[in-house]
């Protein structure tokens, strides 16, 4: 639906790019976004999804890797450093809050959170997935709409 690589091809191609060289990996969920398919319906939703994707490909590609892990969650893997990664999607939230996606006749205001993390070689993906993740939710937590690293 979105176009973009699916949660195992995400993990095969981070792979690859981990044996070049360390890689800065971001998890980012949508905020709120059962409200959006509670108040817009499913095909509206659905539309958010596939314009955020666009957005994340415009964004950042083709320097990074960019995923729809799955439903409301994706995922990037940069060479840019966690400090810049984490401003270029505060900047994007910056532009979805003020700008809102039209979709159906119908603004729709929606942010991301998000948590990033430096994967030094291959082997240390798995831990950088459970320490990204433990980002991301501290940023749930702290009200959404930002981004946490170390
Ligand atoms: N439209 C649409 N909705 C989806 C898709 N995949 C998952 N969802 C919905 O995404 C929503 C995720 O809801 P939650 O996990 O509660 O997350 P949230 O509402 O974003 O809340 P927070 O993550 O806590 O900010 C659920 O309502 C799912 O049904 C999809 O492909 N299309």
């Amino acid at each position: 639906m979105t176009g973009l690589s699916n949660r195992r091809a995400f993990f095969e191609e981070s792979r690859h790019r981990l044996q070049q060289g360390s890689q800065t990996l971001a998890l980012i969920d949508l905020d709120f976004f059962k409200q959006v398919n509670d108040r817009f319906g499913h095909d509206v939703g659905d539309h958010v999804l596939i314009q955020i994707s666009q957005l994340l490909s415009e964004h950042f590609e083709p320097e990074a890797l960019v995923a729809r892990l799955g439903g409301e969650e994706f995922a990037l893997m940069s060479i840019a450093s966690e400090f810049e990664l984490a401003q270029r999607l505060q900047a994007l939230n910056k532009v979805l809050t003020t700008q809102p996606l039209s979709i159906s006749e119908q603004q729709i205001y929606i942010s991301l959170s998000a948590g990033v993390v430096t994967v030094q070689t291959e082997e240390g993906l798995n831990d950088a997935i459970i320490a990204a993740d433990t980002f991301l939710y501290k940023a749930k937590d702290n009200g959404r709409c930002q981004v946490r690293c170390a």
